[in-house]
């Protein structure tokens, strides 16, 4: 009988995209402008602090395309502090030139497919990747994604021993491109509409594609992945922002 594998959970993941008003923006004065530049700069200092203290991760993105202009990528150990800077963000000056096109909340996860009988909650390398810090690469890809439940192709009528050959099979593919993507895995059932969050760093976007594509031909995600919308940013530093807000 299908049963589930046993999932190691990590901090919570909150990508919180936002999309400006640029007319109210341009509207606004420089006095307003500046404060709500000043206010948001102080609150990604404060994030940055809770990632030097070791207590969560955050990374700020310009994204392209129509989908958002920002991303705000909070990690936190509890779900309550991703909703508590989310509402903190909302509070600010900058906020009221701010829509929210999409947000995904989802819990950094490891499957124990191929574990290697390593106590989790002491080896060093399981524990760096359940409490991720984000990598400091230039580029982020995000999309939700499911498992397929259709027919012969249902991913939850199969064995955990087939299932578990075919994440062995991704994971090969994957470490091609060891150097060139990091994945950080998130699982969402329960959380969010869709199974689980993909997201990706890269220092050229072209690696996405070609990480992407390859995968396409692996059965596991030939016969059972279906995909939500794409989300690609680019890193910025936060002493960017005004840059990224001159008008
Ligand atoms: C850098 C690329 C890369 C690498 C090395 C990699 C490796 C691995 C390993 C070793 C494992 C299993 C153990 C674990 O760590 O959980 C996984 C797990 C997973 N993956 Fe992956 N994946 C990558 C990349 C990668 C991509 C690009 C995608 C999206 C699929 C696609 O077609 O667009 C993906 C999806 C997943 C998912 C949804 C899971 C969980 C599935 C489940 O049913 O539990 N993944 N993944």
């Amino acid at each position: 009988m299908p049963e589930a594998v046993e999932t190691l959970d990590g901090w919570y993941m909150l990508h919180d995209f936002r999309q400006v008003d640029w007319t109210a923006w341009k509207k606004a004065s420089t006095e307003e402008r500046e404060q709500a530049i000043s206010e948001l700069n102080h609150l990604m200092a404060s994030w940055q602090d809770v990632e030097s203290d070791k207590q969560g991760s955050f990374g700020f993105y310009t994204v392209v395309g129509h989908k958002a202009d920002l991303l705000f990528l909070n990690v936190r150990p509890t779900m309550e502090e991703l909703t508590e800077l989310e509402t903190a963000l909302n509070k600010t000056k900058m906020a009221e030139f701010f829509t929210q096109p999409y947000s995904y909340v989802s819990v950094v996860e490891l499957s124990t497919y191929m574990a290697q009988g390593k106590d989790p909650d002491t080896d060093p390398e399981i524990q760096a990747r359940l409490k991720p810090i984000l990598p400091k690469w230039n580029h982020v890809c995000f999309y939700p994604m499911d498992k397929r439940r259709d027919g012969d192709d249902n991913w939850y009528m199969m064995s955990k021993e087939d299932r578990g050959k075919l994440m062995y099979t991704h994971g090969m593919t994957g470490r091609k491109y060891a150097g060139h993507v990091r994945q950080i895995i998130t699982g969402s059932q329960g959380l969010d509409d869709w199974e689980w969050g993909v997201t990706l760093f890269a220092h050229d976007t072209l690696q996405f594609k070609k990480l992407i594509y390859e995968m396409r031909f692996d059965e596991v995600s030939a016969r059972f992945a279906e995909f939500g919308s794409f989300y690609i940013g680019h890193r910025k530093e936060r002493e960017e922002l005004e840059k990224v807000m001159h008008v």
